[in-house]
């Protein structure tokens, strides 16, 4: 169970945020979205019980596990120490996170000399040694390869149907994938705490790059080489890949031209 009322936070007596309340019980994955500085990681500091609030009340209840933006590793320490360690200090299984992690080649390796996705695989291990209550995600899947994010996500899901998870995120995909809930930060305020299926984009706009001009087919219009077409729905993409390769096109590339959380925090 988490409860901030009215609480007010931030660093060196500077208010970040401000006047945040927030009432969560129901196990599931509620993503924290906003800008870069809205207060998403402060948020975060403050369940966790790192960084005490200026006024207001936090109440928690449930042990925590808190997986930080800053890896905090023990850089000179070999990863195979340095799991040890932890497990020394918190308990759990420290086989169990390697394989979830598959850190079994880089054991050896200093932490310092490992590439930063590296780094956060070891971190994400270290809260998965054991079982937590409550879990504090600020942007997991940064800097994992998409297989990893992907195998990720889908055990934050399982983990979700009795644990309490709070995961930052700067990708509305993302949210609406694995998300049940969103918190939208601006400002050092929650302008929004609703389902994700509530939230409501207004367009996407998708950049397609083909092997022939798609003027004539496709109600859209040229960015550099992206064909920009704008649509409702993620779905939709779709439909149009598959007309697109009934005309015999080859498509090379589709990607989302802009994050519709813009739209979202624009109003
Ligand atoms: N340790 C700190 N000392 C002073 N100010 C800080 C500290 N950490 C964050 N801030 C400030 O607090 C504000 C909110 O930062 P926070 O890290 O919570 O944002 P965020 O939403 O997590 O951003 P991002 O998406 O960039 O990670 C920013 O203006 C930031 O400069």
């Amino acid at each position: 169970m988490i409860s901030l009322k009215e609480v007010d936070a931030g660093y060196g007596g500077k208010v970040i945020l401000h006047d945040i309340s927030l009432e969560i019980n129901e196990p599931s994955i509620y993503i924290v979205l906003g800008k870069n500085g809205a207060g998403k990681t402060t948020t975060l500091r403050v369940i966790a019980g790192i960084l005490k609030p200026f006024k207001g009340e936090r109440t928690v209840k449930g042990s925590i596990a808190y997986s930080s933006h800053s890896l905090a590793l023990p850089e000179e320490m070999i990863v195979k120490e340095a799991l040890t360690f932890f497990s020394q200090l918190l308990g759990g299984d420290v086989n169990k996170a390697i394989q979830m992690f598959k850190l079994q080649d880089l054991l050896d390796k200093k932490i310092a000399n490992l590439s930063e996705g590296q780094k956060k695989r070891v971190s994400l291990a270290k809260i998965f040694l054991k079982d937590y209550d409550i879990y504090l995600l600020d942007e997991p899947t940064n800097a994992l390869d998409p297989i990893l994010a992907s195998e990720f996500r889908n055990r934050i899901v399982e983990l979700s149907k009795n644990k309490i998870v709070i995961y930052t995120s700067h990708n509305l995909y993302e949210a609406r994938d694995i998300g049940k809930y969103v918190i939208l930060i601006d400002n050092g305020k929650i302008v929004k705490f609703s389902s994700v299926s509530d939230i409501k984009v207004k367009e996407y706009l998708i950049g397609i790059r083909a092997s022939k001009d798609l003027t004539n087919l496709l109600p859209g219009y040229y960015q550099g080489e992206y064909y920009i077409v704008k649509v409702k729905d993620p779905s939709d993409v779709n439909t149009i890949v598959e007309k697109l390769v009934k005309e015999g096109i080859q498509i090379y590339e589709v990607k989302e031209m802009k994050n519709p959380l813009e739209d979202l925090l624009s109003g």
